[in-house]
Formats: C-alpha cells, sequence, structure tokens
C-alpha cells in the first residue's frame, strides 16, 4: 500500500514532527527533556538535564495537533460543506480561504458521503480509524496529495511495533503467533476474542465508505481488500495503544472520550498511579479547532537522576489488560490479578449452590490478586463448603467473616489454589518448549503466567 516516511532516519521524522508542532501557539517541550528509544520499551521520555519538580509541564501540545472526533470533524469539513456542526466544523469563510481546498483535491471525493447523520452515528473509534486509513495510508497514493498530519503519521508505530498484541494474531494472517491464541490465560484470549470482534465491527461500518471511494476510481478492482484490511487493523492498534483520554462534548459513550496526542504519547507507563506524570486539559487555550492543549505535569515524583525515564500511569491495569490493549506486560505489577472464574466454576458442580450464587448475583467475577482473594471468591466456596446457605447469606451481608467456616474453607481455598499453580506451571513449561512464535510475543505470555505464579505462591506461602 502507500509509501509512508517511515523510511526516513529517525531523526528526521521527530524534527520533521517538532516544527510541525512549533507552528502551533501553545506547544512546549520542556527543556531537561529528551526522547530516547530502548529495546524494552521502544521510544520514551528522559531526564536529559536539570531536575523536574511536581507541577512542572513536561510537554503541552494545543488542540489543533491532537487527532481526536473533533479535529477529525473540522478537517473532513474542509472538504465537505454538509458537515456542517456548530462550533466544531470549519466556518465557511475558513473552507473558502483554505488553500487546500480544492475541487480535484481526492478529499473531496473521499470526504463527500460524510455528512453531518453519518459522521454523528459513528464512534470515535470508527471515524479516527476511517480518517487516519484514508490520510495515511490510501489518498497518499493519489498524485500531489499529502496530509496536514503527515508529521504525526510518520511518527506512529509500525505494525511490527504491535505485533504482541493478542488481537493482531488473529486479525493478521501473516502474524504467524496465531498458535499463541491458545496458550494464553483464559482471561486474555477472552479480552483478545472482544478485541477481535469489535475491530471486525467496526471494519464493517467504515468498509462503505471505502468501497464508494474505491468505485470512484479506475483501477479499484486491482486493490487488494484483505491488504486494506491489515492497513486497518494497523490503524485501529496505532489508536487503540496511544490514546489518552478527554471528554468529547459530542458523545455520551465514555469509549469515545480519547484524543490522540504528538510527543505525549512517547510517554511509557509505570503502575504507580499517584507518583507520576499527570495530564491536564486547558480547555480555555483553544486553537481554530479541537478541545484545547493537552499537557503533561510531573507528579509527586521529582526527577533528578539524570537518564531517569519520566513515565505516565494508563490505569491500574492488569498484565492481561496491559498485553491486550498495549502489547507489554510489568514485572512489577501491583494491579495484578488472576481472573479464576471458569477454574471455581468448573469446581460449583451442586445445582442449588449454583442457582443460590446466580439468585444472590454471586455466580462468576472470582479474582485473586497478591493481596487478597476476592470476597466474591469466598462467598462461593464458602456456599459449596457449608449445607447452611442462611449461614451463607449473613456472611454476603457482612455480619460473620469467613473463619465462621473453619477450616473446611481454608482447605478448599488452599487446594484451589495450588491446584491453579500446578496447571499455570504446566502451561510455563509448554511455552517455554514452543519454539516457533515470535519470542518477544511468547516471552509477553510466559510473564503473565510468572507474575500468576508470583500471586498464587503468595497465598500458598511459598515465595520460591
Ligand atoms: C503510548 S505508547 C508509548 C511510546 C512507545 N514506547 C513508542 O515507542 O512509541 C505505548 C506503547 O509503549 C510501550 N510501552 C509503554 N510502557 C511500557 C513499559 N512500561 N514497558 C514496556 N513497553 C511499554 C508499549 O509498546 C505500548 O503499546
Amino acid at each position: 500500500m502507500a509509501a509512508t516516511s517511515q523510511s526516513l532516519p529517525w531523526d528526521e521524522r521527530l524534527d520533521y514532527l517538532l516544527k510541525w508542532l512549533e507552528e502551533s501557539e501553545g506547544f512546549a517541550v520542556n527543556e531537561h527533556v529528551r526522547l530516547q528509544d530502548t529495546k524494552r520499551s521502544g521510544r520514551g521520555l528522559y531526564l536529559k538535564s536539570g531536575a523536574l519538580k511536581k507541577r512542572d509541564c513536561i510537554v503541552s501540545i494545543p488542540g489543533d495537533k491532537q487527532l481526536n472526533f473533533y479535529t477529525v470533524i473540522y478537517h473532513i469539513s474542509l472538504f465537505n460543506c454538509e458537515l456542517a456542526i456548530d462550533g466544531v466544523s470549519c466556518p465557511s469563510s475558513d473552507r473558502a480561504n483554505n488553500k487546500i481546498y480544492e475541487a480535484d483535491d481526492p478529499r473531496t471525493e473521499a470526504y463527500r458521503h460524510l455528512t453531518n447523520n453519518v459522521v454523528l452515528g459513528l464512534s470515535s473509534f470508527q471515524l479516527l480509524s476511517l480518517f487516519i486509513l484514508f490520510e495515511w495510508k490510501i489518498l497518499p497514493q493519489e498524485s500531489n496529495f499529502t496530509s496536514f498530519w503527515k508529521p504525526f503519521f510518520d511518527v506512529f508505530p509500525s505494525f511490527e511495533d504491535l505485533r504482541s498484541i493478542p488481537a493482531t494474531w488473529v486479525c493478521d494472517p501473516e502474524s504467524g503467533n496465531l498458535e499463541l491464541i491458545e496458550m494464553l490465560p483464559a482471561a486474555s484470549k477472552k479480552h483478545a476474542e472482544r478485541m477481535v470482534s469489535q475491530v471486525k465491527h467496526d471494519w464493517e461500518t467504515i468498509f462503505p465508505f471505502i468501497q464508494k471511494w474505491l468505485e470512484s476510481r479506475e483501477g479499484a478492482s486491482q486493490i487488494n481488500k484483505q491488504k486494506l484490511f491489515s492497513e486497518f487493523v494497523h490503524v485501529y492498534f496505532v489508536i487503540n495503544s496511544r490514546c489518552l483520554y478527554i471528554e468529547i462534548p459530542l458523545k455520551t459513550d465514555v469509549a469515545d472520550n480519547f484524543t490522540m496526542v504528538p510527543f505525549v504519547d512517547f510517554l511509557n507507563h509505570n503502575s504507580d498511579v499517584d507518583a507520576y506524570c499527570k495530564p491536564r486539559i486547558e480547555r480555555l487555550k483553544k486553537s481554530p479547532c479541537g478541545l484545547g492543549n493537552f499537557s503533561i505535569v510531573a507528579g509527586d515524583h521529582e526527577y533528578v537522576n539524570l537518564g531517569e525515564e519520566i513515565l505516565l500511569n494508563y490505569g491500574a491495569h492488569s498484565n492481561d489488560f496491559l498485553l491486550n490493549e498495549y502489547g507489554f506486560v510489568l514485572g512489577e505489577n501491583m494491579w495484578n490479578y488472576i481472573d479464576v472464574s471458569s477454574e471455581a466454576m468448573e469446581l460449583i458442580s451442586q445445582v442449588h449452590v449454583k442457582e443460590f450464587l446466580i439468585e444472590n448475583n454471586y455466580w462468576g467475577d472470582y479474582t485473586i490478586s497478591s493481596s487478597e482473594v476476592s470476597f466474591r471468591l469466598l462467598v462461593a466456596f464458602a456456599a459449596v463448603v457449608c449445607s447452611d446457605l442462611r449461614k451463607v447469606e449473613k456472611f454476603m451481608l457482612g455480619y460473620i467473616t469467613e473463619s465462621s467456616f473453619g477450616s473446611a474453607l481454608s482447605s478448599m481455598l488452599r487446594e484451589f489454589i495450588a491446584s491453579l499453580t500446578k496447571n499455570v506451571e504446566t502451561k510455563v513449561r509448554s511455552l517455554k518448549a514452543t519454539s516457533k512464535p515470535d519470542p518477544l510475543c511468547s516471552q509477553n505470555v510466559l510473564h503473565v503466567y510468572e507474575g500468576y505464579l508470583q500471586i498464587l505462591r503468595q497465598h500458598l506461602g511459598d515465595n520460591a
């Protein structure tokens, strides 16, 4: 498909990005920060001089250089006057004055069908993926086309960089990692399957607009649809792994609330929610289009050691979540837990116990973390070991504690955890014996299981 400038040397791409950002008022990068690439976590921001104290601004990106539901509407409306949303689309004077607006610009045809009703019916994900697919992958094949967003696209991760996200193993027939899907823990497999069906759903929603574009071009039949889908998958996971929370006033679903912010998206994740950098949105600093400046400011942790990495918390996420959404896992993750629902539900064979748990809304969603066995799991096992279900109800209501069920409950729990440990150890052995899939991908899956073992051994009092 389209040639991108990702073949240019990295420093040149970064220079273009900075020059492009500098064109907008309000752009700033702290002079003490530099960008660096490492094997472990890719590009990231590091302290190069001086110090960063609480509330110091590390980077600030104006609204018109972010990609979100608002800026995409603005940019489409430059080429389609039937997309007119007050305060979001471009005023007609802008369109008339805009030098890039010409009838023979391919965007006029590509965005012709994106009218108010259509655009407002799309999710943020669908609109952004359609727009980026056009501007980054499809339209650059037309002569004299250069996207306004090219400097941003040129520093996007390659598909190869995203290869350890499990959903890509299913979506990309060339991935070679499909067999690893069966080796994922149940929670990760379920997460990956959910993502794959979302990707397919979004593709089916936006493809008709691409189809119309293809039909308007000569030689469109030669375009390989499978290849286009692969490009879409690439775009999809670029967005998913780099989006940041922002409220989108036009939308009501929380899943639509995100923006893509160049440079801020170079920050890597740390599990500590409070210590590291924090986002700050300044809505009053409005550009001609967009939702205001997106800044990152230092948190409680002060950076004084040269070379230290500047980190952001992406949320209180387990390793299963990080693997599926971002394609990496943490060795030390204070938010890690194991979803043991399917294993626990399999153990509960008595029909009346199952019915009791369903009636009381305690069926499933059982977890174990380093610090605790979830209350839901304790209730479920209490119902297995105690024939007096009224006593279990009292436990649910907090009138009695788990110790009221004596050694029967603690033995059942211990046996359960010991059996989980054996199963995880077996998975670890078979993963270690697997040689074919990409080592990075199998290593990540292995780390998820090793995180499980840390948790389980903590409960068995065996920290080996
Ligand atoms: C928002 S981007 C951060 C910039 C990214 N490192 C890059 O090279 O463009 C998120 C991606 O960075 C990587 N990443 C973030 N935090 C990480 C960490 N703590 N360890 C390893 N990889 C990390 C993952 O590949 C993730 O999908």
